[in-house]
């Protein structure tokens, strides 16, 4: 009895427990992958065949057993309890397994619990079933025929249960509950996800994540589609102790490189550090021994690494080229005595000297073939950085070094061993020229590296390291001497960006990297004070400034007696307190400001030690060509090392700053390029979008930005929030705003999701535009140039070109704003009317470029710009070009410089912001 009634409840609760997995299923995101499958199909074949096993032979055992109990029941004694016992398990045994077996399936199959056959369905619901079919036959049994249907026979039936029987049932109803208990908690809990953690994901229902956004799994951009390639070549080169032999030993490259190779040891290290944090993570109080424990982690990590072994020159050359990667001495370069022979000729004879130079640097290209940085321990080992700082570098995440660090951080941390190859005209004159060359904080870079690549991060490293060596020596100094911090008499390095956002970024980075090392980095802002003046330079004597050149010109002296001199300086009452910032982040007018004397003179920055031009090419572009110029000028110190960093560089920015290089003649300037120069990062998705008319554009952006009102059969990605609109000018930025607040429904935030950041806001109200994109609160952010260098939105899905940028090189800044760090996905899409075609050319030339190295290249499927297309569209000239950087599409110019005509084409809506407001307003109302 017992085993029927638990056998009927059990189907009930199947259903039961069916609809909550139902409900539940949302929060299962993760599918198991093959391994689960094999699982769950043994599950099912298991259960299938037990089902069978239990339902048919279910019954023939309680006969059986009924028969056995009948026939046996005469046996007394002990055999005979064990007899009975033996017969009391059989119902429960069947029972539980039925139980275990329904578990297995929801488990391994994914809660797609089999409905009863309808046998069996019959066999429990039959008299249910007939009652539904006749409903008549109920009521006349239930009144004549039948008397135990009768409500009192029921009753009467209930009040008479046994004992045994009710205990029975309580037990069964107490089973049942706990059977829907355990479906609910599997149905909360996502068994599945747990169990398919180590199995593969399932390619039939692909994991949906946002485009460009969540973790970059590998942030290199190359590499990958030469691997195989190397494969072949890991067989036959090897890696090199110094001083062993080569034939020894077989390659095996560090884990971070060898994409391909086994790469357990060095996963191992890393779970080692994660599992202790987790570990150390359960208890508030063990947080001091959590960090104490991965500080040891990340030293044993490092120690295993490969970070002792130096690599051949072969080694070398291969891992560098695979991740296309260009290191080049722009020229010969003299040593300081030679150097100083050279500043004592006349102006004429140096200029010629420099022609000479020009024309032979062009005949001689030097290739460096520096150590490659294969994984950040290295850092320690091979250039023992602080190891607060390295620590710091794997807190924030970073595990495989890109491209650019993987080749600019040796180059700014030598010394090392360089290998060198010597090509005079192009030509490789016999074997390579090895030589032990002692760069590193010798040389000044320029660096050509896609957007988002992480050059951030190699220009950071250096520095501050340099400046943690700084302050911990001359805490020693100070120990025996005056007691003044060498950060009190001015900053050790100074970075320029173009703009604030991008300053204001720097130093956010910087203050990650140099947490609880004691090294300062501030923003400069207005109110401070960067240089301690002495009060006659105050009035305009500007002494200072050539006290400095007066010095005896040999390395440090100069720059140790400016300092002393500014050390004993009496201090003007009243004046702001001096930065103590070892490292300061500006951008260039905010500097100069704050440097003019009363006498219109500079004051100078002797203790600046490092110059970093961030996107160097628009710093020394001619918008602030004269500023930057004038702060590198101001520069005075003799051991000043520069570097210049952008994605973009042309070859007049380069000549410039080889020119202004060369009349300081200290070091060698060496190039690094990492992939092709001037083009945009191969991991986004390019539209070219033909919208003829300013109407046209703002019908195209609704598109975009409602998708679903499109049929389109294009098979890039779509263009999703969060996303960038750029403008060519702020008022278009402004109007489009005013344009598209509405476009947003209600429900999703209305106008609260889209926003306008331009250099004409206040500046609270930028930090706070930036802060509210960040947090995601806003989805839609039009702008104008202002953010299409360096700003880094991690999250960011797409850029929409509303009007067309004013040049190649703007192009691959705007869309490098998203697809940052090696993530995929990223969309940009560029509309353009009939006045863009004359200058068009240059973006399709950019995104046929990017498409090549993507491998979509061409009027195939994906192409976005089809063969056709560029053949038709004019080429424009140098002029056009210059014009349209300096001015942009003439059309689009702000309406009071425009003509009649012009001035409608410069609108972007055809209503007034009065008709909009009234319209949204009528909407609601309906
Ligand atoms: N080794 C790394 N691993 C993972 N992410 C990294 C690594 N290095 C840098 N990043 C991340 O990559 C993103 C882009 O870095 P960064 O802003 O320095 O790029 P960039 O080369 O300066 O770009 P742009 O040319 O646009 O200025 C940042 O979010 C940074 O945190």
């Amino acid at each position: 009895m017992s085993f029927a009634a638990s056998r009927a409840v059990l189907r009930h609760s199947q259903f039961a427990v069916r609809r909550a997995a139902i409900r539940n299923a949302s929060t299962t995101s993760e599918v198991a992958g093959s391994a689960k499958e094999k699982a769950s199909q043994a599950a099912s074949k298991a259960s299938e065949g037990l089902s069978r096993v239990t339902s048919s032979a279910g019954s023939a055992i309680i006969k059986a057993g009924q028969f056995t109990s009948s026939a046996l029941g005469g046996i007394g004694g002990r055999t005979g309890r064990l007899i009975g016992f033996v017969q009391s398990m059989i119902p429960p045994t069947i029972y539980y397994s039925r139980v275990g077996l329904e578990l297995g399936k929801i488990i391994f199959e994914q809660r797609k619990m089999s409905p009863p056959s309808l046998a069996t369905f019959q066999t429990y619901f039959q008299p249910v079933l007939n009652a539904l079919k006749h409903p008549g036959n109920l009521f006349t049994q239930a009144t004549t025929t039948s008397s135990t249907l009768q409500p009192t026979q029921i009753l009467n039936r209930v009040r008479n249960l046994s004992n045994a029987q009710l205990a029975s049932a309580a037990v069964i109803t107490a089973e049942v509950i706990g059977f829907f208990s355990v479906g609910e908690m599997i149905a909360q809990m996502d068994v599945f996800k747990l169990l398919s953690r180590s199995a593969k994901h399932s390619q039939a229902a692909p994991k949906q994540t946002l485009p460009s956004s969540g973790e970059a799994p590998n942030p290199q951009l190359f590499g990958r589609s030469e691997a195989l390639e190397a494969q072949s070549n890991v067989q036959s080169t090897r890696k090199r102790k110094r001083g062993q032999d080569d034939s020894k030993q077989s390659v095996e490259l560090p884990p971070a490189l060898d994409f391909f190779g086994d790469s357990s040891r060095h996963k191992k290290g890393k779970e080692n550090v994660k599992d202790r944090n987790l570990a150390s993570g359960r208890s508030k109080e063990s947080r001091e021994d959590a960090s104490k424990l991965e500080a040891k982690a990340v030293s044993e990590d490092t120690s295993t690494d490969a970070a002792s072994v130096s690599y051949s020159e072969e080694e070398c050359k291969r891992v560098l080229r695979t991740h296309k990667l260009k290191i080049t001495v722009l020229e010969d370069y003299k040593v300081l005595d030679q150097d100083m022979a050279v500043e004592k000729k006349s102006k004429k004879r140096r200029r010629e000297e420099q022609q000479l130079q020009k024309s032979a640097s062009k005949k001689t290209k030097i290739q460096l073939y520096p150590q490659p940085l294969t994984s950040f321990g290295q850092l320690r080992t091979r250039y023992s950085i602080s190891k607060r700082l390295v620590e710091n570098i794997e807190s924030q995440g970073y595990t495989v070094p890109t491209e650019v660090q993987l080749g600019g951080l040796p180059l700014l941390l030598g010394p090392y061993d360089a290998h060198i190859r010597d090509y005079r005209n192009g030509e490789n004159k016999g074997p390579a020229k090895q030589a032990e060359v002692q760069l590193g904080q010798q040389i000044d870079l320029l660096t050509i590296a896609p957007t988002g690549s992480g050059k951030t991060l190699v220009f950071l490293i250096p520095v501050l390291n340099a400046c943690i060596h700084d302050m911990k020596s001359t805490r020693q100094d100070d120990a025996h001497s005056n007691g003044v911090h060498a950060s009190k008499v001015g900053p050790r390095a100074i970075i320029i960006a173009p703009t604030k956002e991008l300053a204001a970024q720097i130093v956010n980075e910087g203050r990650k990297l140099s947490q609880g090392t004691g090294v300062k980095i501030s923003l400069m802002k207005r109110g401070m004070e960067v240089v301690e003046r002495l009060d006659e330079e105050a009035s305009g004597d500007g002494q200072l400034s050539h006290e400095g050149d007066s010095e005896d010109d040999s390395d440090s002296a100069d720059s140790t007696t400016l300092e002393r001199s500014i050390r004993s300086a009496p201090r003007k009452k009243g004046r702001a307190e001096l930065v103590k910032a070892a490292i300061l982040v500006t951008t260039p007018l905010a500097l100069l400001n704050v440097l003019k004397m009363p006498s219109g003179q500079i004051a100078p920055l002797p203790t600046v030690r490092y110059l970093i031009l961030d996107e160097a090419d628009v710093l020394l572009d001619p918008l602030f060509r004269t500023q930057t110029l004038s702060i590198w000028n101001t520069c005075i110190s003799p051991l000043l090392r520069i570097s210049l960093w952008s994605a973009t560089m042309g070859s007049n920015i380069e000549q410039l700053a080889l020119s202004t290089v060369n009349e300081r003649r200290r070091a060698p300037l060496i190039r690094l390029v990492v992939g092709l120069k001037d083009t945009a990062i191969p991991n986004v998705a390019h539209k070219l979008i033909y919208a003829a008319t300013e109407q046209g554009k703002l019908l195209a952006l609704r598109q975009l930005l409602h998708p679903t009102s499109t049929l389109s059969t294009d098979t890039t990605p779509t263009l999703r929030p969060p996303f960038l609109i750029f403008t060519q000018t702020i008022p278009r930025a402004v109007a489009l705003h005013a344009e598209l607040l509405y476009d947003i429904p209600p429900e999703a935030g209305g106008s609260s999701r889209i926003a306008v950041l331009h250099a004409d806001l206040p500046s609270t109200a930028r930090d706070s535009v930036m802060a509210r994109f960040r947090r995601g609160e806003v989805w839609v952010l039009i702008t104008t140039d202002l953010l299409a260098r360096g700003v880094d939105f991690r999250g960011l899905n797409g850029v929409v070109n509303y009007d067309v940028p004013n040049s190649a090189a703007a192009y691959v800044h705007r869309v490098g704003r998203t697809g940052r760090a090696g993530r995929q996905g990223g969309v940009a899409v560029t509309l353009y009317t009939t006045e863009d075609v004359p200058y068009i050319k240059n973006v399709a030339n950019v995104i046929r470029a990017s498409e090549r190295l993507r491998g979509t290249e061409g009027a195939g499927a994906e192409g976005a710009v089809k063969d056709w297309l560029l053949d038709a569209l004019p080429t424009p000239s140098k002029r056009d070009r210059q014009r349209l950087k300096k001015r942009g599409v003439e059309a689009r110019r702000p309406a009071k410089e425009a003509d009649g005509k012009q001035r409608a084409k410069t609108r972007i809506s055809t209503k007034s912001g009065w008709e909009r407001r009234v319209e949204h307003n009528r909407k609601g109302a309906e």
